[in-house]
């Protein structure tokens, strides 16, 4: 599904109306017309039933107008409070805000909505038409004050086109905003409406065709949005007469005293993750604990001279092993130690094939960013969560966060290589700029191990084949949805990182049917 900022959406508002003639009026009525079905359909019937209308200046709150009409033409009793002067309503919104009667509408530009605390009573379902995609700066006041009392009501809510409060572009809270039920909104999704928390004020997200033409929606930038239906449309089939060569043979170098769990998730979900081969290297002193903790996966002992850690001195046992592999999978539960550190920048250098770098091998990037650009590999994924992708870009976490696709995809750029930045939502940025945002995945998956069994199963698809941004966004949603298999079954609480890992075919299955 594509997603776009709300000044694309604007853009594409003026588009439609100014080169294909279609009246911004005729936008607005059928907004509205499908934001009152929608009520109808999920709050009526009408009979006994009142809807009360917040709206505020500008065309967000015309849609709330036209809603208002249509509900009251349904029969439901409607009373429109408008949080603003009433000369300040023009346009499309004043034409609508004067097809309502007017003993219906309220205006309170100063009181906001404390003096209508009976109204909420009475209200079956709240319609929020304060602020759309025109929202530009925190909300405060009365305004603000009006949004919480909305929250605090109890009653169903309603956001028209995005719930009032949230940046349309970023899904970030600009001061307080609005806790919807359920949010209509036109043409194509907003990134306010995927991205967290916005993505978590939304309640049930439905996007309606108000007639843009497709020549308009179809012409913009956007970013990709991996739901179901688009990794569907990525999993390929498996060929009847496969064999083991036909899907790969992936190499996970991992491991190291203390994280031979790490190791194992790796190889193990490179395994559910359906490679045709997977060789695990570890230190040579941990190698009879992963032949216990793997079994199809064959294991690879690399000399560690007794400590439990990857050095140089395993660098010729590895580089032999790489010739053959279809993919390269570095970093779970190697250590922060300089050995490790000194060997995995060393590995990066050497590989062509492509190569996964997770966990404690990114933190070795972060010693030495310039292997990035001596790097052989054609294709490069790197997985940071926000702490590591800190280091990898020297800011801080917060910085990170505060700017998930921007930093993704300047990295992703400037190193040419692909980069999944885990975090609800997790971002994927190709080298050439692209952005995916995930669409699967849940809280149950905040819990040590995630990150390796990602790391095996991005190793898995790319040893399969996969192009590295199809993998990229694949492998997240499938990682995300195997979570999302397990808390449908038990809960979040108490998931673990093998539980995801073991549901994996299940997921492959569940999007391949
Ligand atoms: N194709 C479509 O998506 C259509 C969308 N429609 C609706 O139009 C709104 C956007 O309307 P707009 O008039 O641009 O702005 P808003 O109604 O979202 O905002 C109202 C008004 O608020 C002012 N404002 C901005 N920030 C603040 C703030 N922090 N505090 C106070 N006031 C603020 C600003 O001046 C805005 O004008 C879209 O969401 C849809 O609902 C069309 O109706 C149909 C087609
Ligand atoms: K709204």
């Amino acid at each position: 599904m594509k997603v776009v900022t709300g000044e694309t959406m604007q853009r594409m508002d003026r588009r439609a109306i100014e080169e294909f003639g279609i009246p911004g009026i005729s936008l607005m009525e059928n907004a509205g017309k499908w934001c009152a079905t929608a009520i109808a359909e999920r709050f009526g019937p009408a009979a006994g039933r009142m809807a009360l209308v917040v709206a505020g200046k500008g065309n967000n709150g015309g849609d709330g107008y036209v809603i208002a009409r249509l509900l009251r033409q349904e029969g439901w009793e409607v009373r429109t409070i408008v949080l603003a002067r009433r000369q300040e309503i023009v346009g499309d919104a004043l034409v609508n805000l004067e097809r309502l009667d007017s003993e219906t509408v309220t205006f309170s530009p100063q009181e906001g909505l404390a003096p209508f605390a009976p109204l909420f009573e009475r209200a079956s379902v709240i319609v929020d038409g304060l602020f759309g995609t025109g929202l530009k700066s925190d909300v405060r006041g009365g305004l603000a004050e009006a949004i919480n009392l909305v929250n605090a009501s109890g009653k169903p809510v309603v956001a028209v086109d995005i719930p009032s409060g949230i940046d349309a572009g970023s899904g970030r809270v600009l001061g307080t905003a609005i806790k919807a039920d359920l949010t209509v909104t036109f043409a194509l999704a907003k990134l306010g409406h995927v991205l967290y928390p916005g993505a978590g004020h939304c309640g049930v997200l439905r996007v309606v065709d108000i007639g843009i033409p497709p020549q308009v929606s179809e012409a913009v930038e956007g970013i990709e949005f991996v739901d179901y239906d688009a990794a569907r449309i990525l999993v390929r089939p498996r060929d009847r007469q496969a064999h083991k060569g036909t899907f790969g043979h992936c190499l996970v170098i991992a491991g190291s005293t203390g994280k031979t769990g790490a190791a194992a998730m790796a190889a193990n979900s490179a395994v559910r993750s359906g490679a045709g081969l997977v060789t695990l290297a570890v230190p040579a002193s941990l190698n009879a604990i992963l032949e216990v903790k793997t079994t199809e996966a064959m294991t690879l002992p690399l000399p560690d001279d007794g400590s439990g850690r990857l050095s140089e001195a395993a660098a010729p046992v590895a580089l032999e092993a790489i010739p053959g592999k279809s993919s390269v999978a570095l970093g779970p539960g190697v250590s922060w130690h300089p050995d490790a550190a000194s060997l995995i920048r060393r590995l990066v250098a050497a590989i062509e094939a492509p190569l996964v770098i997770d966990a404690d091998g990114l933190n070795a990037l972060s010693e030495d960013l310039d292997v990035l650009t001596r790097k052989k590999s054609r294709c490069l994924v790197l997985t940071p969560h926000p702490g590591e992708m800190a280091r990898l870009t020297g800011t801080a976490t917060t910085a990170v966060e505060a700017a998930r696709i921007d930093t993704a995809r300047a990295f992703a750029v400037q190193y040419g290589v692909h980069l999944v930045l885990k975090g609800a939502r997790t971002v994927m940025a190709a080298p050439d700029g692209r952005i995916a945002v995930n669409g699967s995945g849940n809280p149950g998956m905040a819990s040590g191990g995630m990150g390796d069994v990602l790391t095996g199963v991005l190793a898995s698809l790319l040893g399969q084949g996969y192009s590295p941004f199809d993998a990229c966004k694949l492998g997240v949603f499938i990682h995300g949805h195997a979570a999302d298999l397990v808390a449908a079954d038990k809960g979040e609480t108490g998931m673990s990182a093998v539980d995801v890992q073991e549901r994996l075919p299940l997921a492959f299955k569940s999007i391949s049917s």
